[in-house]
């Protein structure tokens, strides 16, 4: 399959840390949350760091599968988000669901299905999907590929004149 991310974006521990962090200053001018749902993987790294941010304690998950490498495949949902906290949304509790990026949107949407009254963040957005967010930190074009910390190795990098050394 033709790749179409053209363009890369390596994120460090230390850039997602604080892009995280940046996004939970965002959020907690928002009002306090009561749950947060997490969308693993990806997901569960910013949600970790946010709910220590905000000090929320009852965090959920819901596992939903999209991409194999970078091609997208159907959106499979792998574990579904736990009767308790559906009913206490239903209840009227405040809930945020915290995803990694938000691409082309279709998990988000899917997401969002479930916990119609959610607040739905993300650290990065692209142009496709950024209408399914409510609040995200940095936006990239369409045609990047995001490659995150826990993907990442550190390794040689030849020069940029093209030599070796
Ligand atoms: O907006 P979309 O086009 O749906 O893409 C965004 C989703 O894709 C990635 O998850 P992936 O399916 O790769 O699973 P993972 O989180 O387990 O890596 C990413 O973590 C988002 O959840
Ligand atoms: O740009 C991306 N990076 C990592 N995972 C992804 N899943 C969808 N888009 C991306
Ligand atoms: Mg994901």
């Amino acid at each position: 399959m033709n790749n179409p991310n053209e363009k890369s974006f390596p994120v460090s521990w230390d850039q997602f840390h604080r892009d995280s962090r940046a996004l939970a200053w965002r959020l907690a001018g928002l009002g306090s949350f009561d749950a947060i749902v997490a969308i693993a993987r990806g997901g569960l790294v910013p949600a970790a760091i946010v709910a220590r941010e905000l000090n929320i304690r009852t965090v959920e998950t819901v596992a939903v599968k999209s991409y194999d490498h970078q091609n997208q495949g159907g959106i499979k949902v792998l574990k579904e988000i736990s009767p308790p906290l559906l009913e206490l949304a239903r209840g009227g509790a405040k809930i945020l669901i915290v995803d990694d990026l938000v691409d082309t949107g279709s998990t988000a949407r899917v997401v969002r299905e479930m916990l119609p009254g959610a607040h739905f963040a993300t650290v990065y957005a692209k142009p496709k999907g950024r209408e399914m967010v409510d609040t995200f930190i940095t936006e990239v074009s369409q045609d990047t590929w995001i490659f995150f910390p826990w993907d990442l190795d550190v390794a040689y990098v030849a020069p940029i004149s093209g030599g070796t050394d």
